[in-house]
C-alpha cells in the first residue's frame, strides 16, 4: 500500500503551495502514510511538523484546535499512551526495536490559516533542520541549475576559450595553447560529470584555499552524509556545497596552466555590463552627487531608501542567471528604487533607519571609528550602486570607513574580485562627468583607508554564514566590531538561510541560525527557492497572484530588504 500511495502523494504535493479545496479523505491518508514511510525511511524522530500538514488535518477534520504528532512512539511512551489515539498505521517492530506508529492526535491549538507554505519535505535527512536544497528534486530551480545552467556556464567558457585561443597564444606564447587543450579537456569532462550526476572528485590541493576544499569535503562525506557518501554528486549533493565546488573546480584547471593562471575568465562579461549601464550609472550617480553635496537642503534622512534600493536592484542584473549572457537593465537603479517599491516583499529600512542608522549619524558618544560592511555581490552596474552606497555613508556621516568584502578568485560567473573594483572605479568616468568625480572621490578616501577592500577566503568557501564563527573566527571577530553589515545579493542570502528549504513563514532570526555578529542587512533579489520572514499578508498575496506557480522565487523580479541581529521594532 504505501509504495503506490506515496507517488501519488508527491504529485499533490510537488508544487510547494497546495490548494487545500483539493482535499479528500484519500489525500489525507496519503499524508499520514507519506509522513509515517518519511520517518521510517530517516529512521528518526521527526521532530518538525510540516505546517502543510497541520493544515490538512484541521481543515479536513473540521476541528478548530490540534495539533498533529507524527512519529517514533517508543515503547514506553506508547505504553503510557495506551497505544495509537486515532488507531493509525500500525506497523510491526523496527531497526532499532522500538515500536513505530503513524500517530495523529488533537492536543491544543497550533498553526495559523497560513496558505500551505512548505514542501513536503520534512527535514533534512541529515541535521534535521529544514531540508538543504538539492539538485535531485525535479521541478526545483536547483535541479533546472544543475541540468542546464551549470552546463551552459562551462559552455560558454569553453567558447570564449576557442574564440580567444589566438589572441592568449600571442600574449602569452606557445605554451597557453597546451593549457587550453588541458583546460578544454578539464571542461569537456566536468560538464559530461555534471550530466551524468558523477560524484565530485578532490581536484588539486594547490590555490590558496586547495587544503581546506579537501578537509571539506571529507568532513561533508563522514559527518554529514556518513552512511551515503555516494551521495556526494552534482545533483544529489547539497546544492550549496555543489555550486561553490563548481566554481572552485573551474579555477582550479585555470590554476595548473602555466601561463593562465591568473586569467579572469568572466572578465570580458563583467565588463560589458559595466559598460552596457552608462548612462543608467550617470543618472544614479547625479542623484548620489546632489544628495550629498555640502548645501544639500535634504533632511538628513533623505536619500536612504534610494540609496539602498538602488543598491538592492542592482541586484537584478546578475549575469549568472543567463550564463554570462546579455542582462541590460532598462532605467537606472535609482528609478527602479522608486518604480518598483511593490515588488519589495520585506522592508525593514525604517526599522533601519531607526535601530540602527539614525542612532549610527548621531554619534552621542563622539566614536570616530563607526565601521559599516558591504559583501559585495556582483560586479558592473551593481557594484556602482554599491559604491554609491558607501560613498553615501561616508559622505553623509553615518559610518567612519566602509569595508568592501569582495571575491579571491572568479566566482559565480559576475562577483566581484580585487581586480573588477579598482578597474571599476577607474573607469566610472566612462560613464560622465558625475561618475568621473565619483571616481576620483573613490580613490581619495582608498588612499586615506575610508573604503577598504578585503577578500576573505571564507567568501569563497561552500559554508553557511551560521558556520562562520567555527570556520572562520577572525573575520567573525572583525564582523563584530562593526556597526551593520549589508549582505548583497542572491547567494549572501542563501548562505545566510543556508539554503534551506524553510517554511515561508519561519522567522529570519531562527534561519540564520546563531549568526548574530552585529546588525545584518540582506539586500536581495530572489533568484533561488529559500527564503523566511514572509508575513500572512504578504503570502496572501503571493498565493492569490501566483497560485501554485512558484516563479516568483527565482525570477529576480522580487526582493528582500531584511533586518537582523536587532530587536524588532516594536519592543
Ligand atoms: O548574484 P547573486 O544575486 O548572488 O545571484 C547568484 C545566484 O543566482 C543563481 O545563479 C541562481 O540560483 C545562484 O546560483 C546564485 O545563488
Amino acid at each position: 500500500m504505501h509504495e503506490s500511495t506515496t507517488p501519488k502523494l508527491s504529485k499533490i504535493l510537488s508544487p510547494r503551495r497546495v490548494n487545500s479545496n483539493a482535499l479528500s479523505a484519500e489525500h489525507l491518508i496519503q499524508l499520514a502514510v507519506f509522513a509515517y514511510e518519511t520517518h521510517r525511511i530517516a529512521g528518526v524522530v521527526v521532530n518538525r511538523i510540516p505546517q502543510e500538514f497541520i493544515d490538512f488535518i484541521r481543515i479536513f477534520t473540521n476541528q478548530k484546535e490540534e495539533t498533529v504528532k507524527i512519529g517514533r512512539i517508543s515503547s514506553a511512551e506508547e505504553n503510557e499512551k495506551g497505544g495509537n489515539e486515532t488507531g493509525g498505521n500500525e506497523s510491526g517492530g523496527n531497526e532499532t526495536g522500538g515500536t513505530e506508529a503513524c500517530s495523529i492526535f488533537a492536543k491544543k491549538a497550533c498553526g495559523s490559516n497560513l496558505p500551505l507554505t512548505s514542501d513536503m519535505g520534512i527535514v533534512d535527512e541529515f541535521d534535521h533542520v529544514a531540508p538543504r536544497l538539492r539538485g535531485k528534486k525535479e521541478g526545483t530551480f536547483a535541479y533546472f541549475t544543475v541540468r542546464d545552467r551549470w552546463p551552459k556556464i562551462v559552455t560558454s567558457l569553453v567558447d570564449q576559450l576557442t574564440r580567444k585561443r589566438d589572441a592568449l597564444i600571442e600574449q602569452h606564447g606557445e605554451d597557453a595553447s597546451a593549457d587550453i587543450a588541458d583546460i578544454l579537456e578539464k571542461f569537456s569532462r566536468l560538464r559530461y560529470e555534471i550530466m551524468t550526476d558523477k560524484p565530485l572528485i578532490n581536484f588539486p590541493e594547490s590555490g590558496p584555499d586547495g587544503k581546506m576544499w579537501h578537509d571539506w569535503m571529507e568532513e561533508l562525506k563522514t559527518a554529514v552524509m556518513p552512511n551515503d557518501v555516494e551521495e556526494l554528486t552534482y545533483f544529489k549533493g547539497p546544492w550549496l556545497f555543489v555550486e561553490c565546488y563548481l566554481y572552485r573546480f573551474i579555477y582550479s584547471a585555470f590554476l595548473a596552466t602555466k601561463k593562465l593562471a591568473d586569467m579572469d575568465y568572466f572578465e570580458d562579461s563583467k565588463r560589458k555590463n559595466f559598460l552596457d549601464h552608462l548612462d543608467q550609472v550617470e543618472e544614479a550617480v547625479a542623484f548620489l552627487m546632489k544628495i550629498t553635496a555640502k548645501d544639500s537642503p535634504a533632511h538628513e534622512m533623505f536619500g536612504i531608501h534610494q540609496i539602498l534600493k538602488s543598491s538592492l536592484w542592482g541586484n537584478r542584473a546578475d549575469m549568472s542567471l543567463t550564463g554570462g549572457d546579455d542582462h541590460t537593465m532598462k532605467m537606472s537603479s535609482i528609478a527602479a528604487s522608486v518604480q518598483l517599491k511593490d515588488y519589495i516583499l520585506i522592508d525593514d529600512v525604517n526599522w533601519l533607519m531607526v535601530k540602527v542608522l539614525a542612532p549610527l549619524q548621531a554619534n552621542p558618544q563622539k566614536l570616530k571609528n563607526r565601521r559599516i560592511d558591504i559583501v559585495l555581490d556582483n560586479a558592473g552596474v551593481e557594484l556602482c550602486a554599491d559604491l554609491m552606497m558607501a560613498e553615501f555613508f561616508l559622505a553623509r556621516g553615518f559610518a567612519d570607513k566602509v569595508v568592501l568584502h569582495g571575491k579571491a578568485i572568479p566566482w559565480f560567473v559576475s562577483d566581484t574580485t580585487e581586480n573588477d573594483f579598482n578597474w571599476t572605479v577607474d573607469s566610472l568616468h566612462l560613464a560622465g562627468q558625475q561618475s568621473a568625480k565619483l571616481g576620483e572621490q573613490i580613490k581619495k578616501r582608498v588612499e586615506k583607508m575610508e573604503i577598504i577592500y578585503k577578500a576573505d577566503l571564507f567568501w569563497i568557501s561552500p559554508h553557511p554564514y551560521c558556520d562562520m564563527q567555527e570556520k572562520a573566527p577572525e573575520l567573525y571577530e572583525e564582523l563584530t566590531t562593526s556597526s551593520l553589515v549589508i549582505f548583497k545579493g542572491d547567494l549572501n542570502y542563501r548562505k545566510l538561510v543556508g539554503d534551506r528549504d524553510w517554511d515561508l513563514n519561519t522567522s529570519f532570526k531562527k534561519a540564520v541560525r546563531g549568526f548574530d555578529p552585529c546588525p545584518i542587512l540582506a539586500l536581495r533579489t530572489l533568484k533561488a527557492e529559500t527564503i523566511a520572514g514572509l508575513t500572512d499578508d504578504v503570502l496572501k498575496v503571493l498565493l492569490e497572484k501566483f497560485d501554485e506557480d512558484n516563479s516568483w522565487m527565482t525570477s529576480g523580479e522580487y526582493a528582500v530588504c531584511q533586518l537582523g541581529g536587532v530587536p524588532p521594532i516594536e519592543e
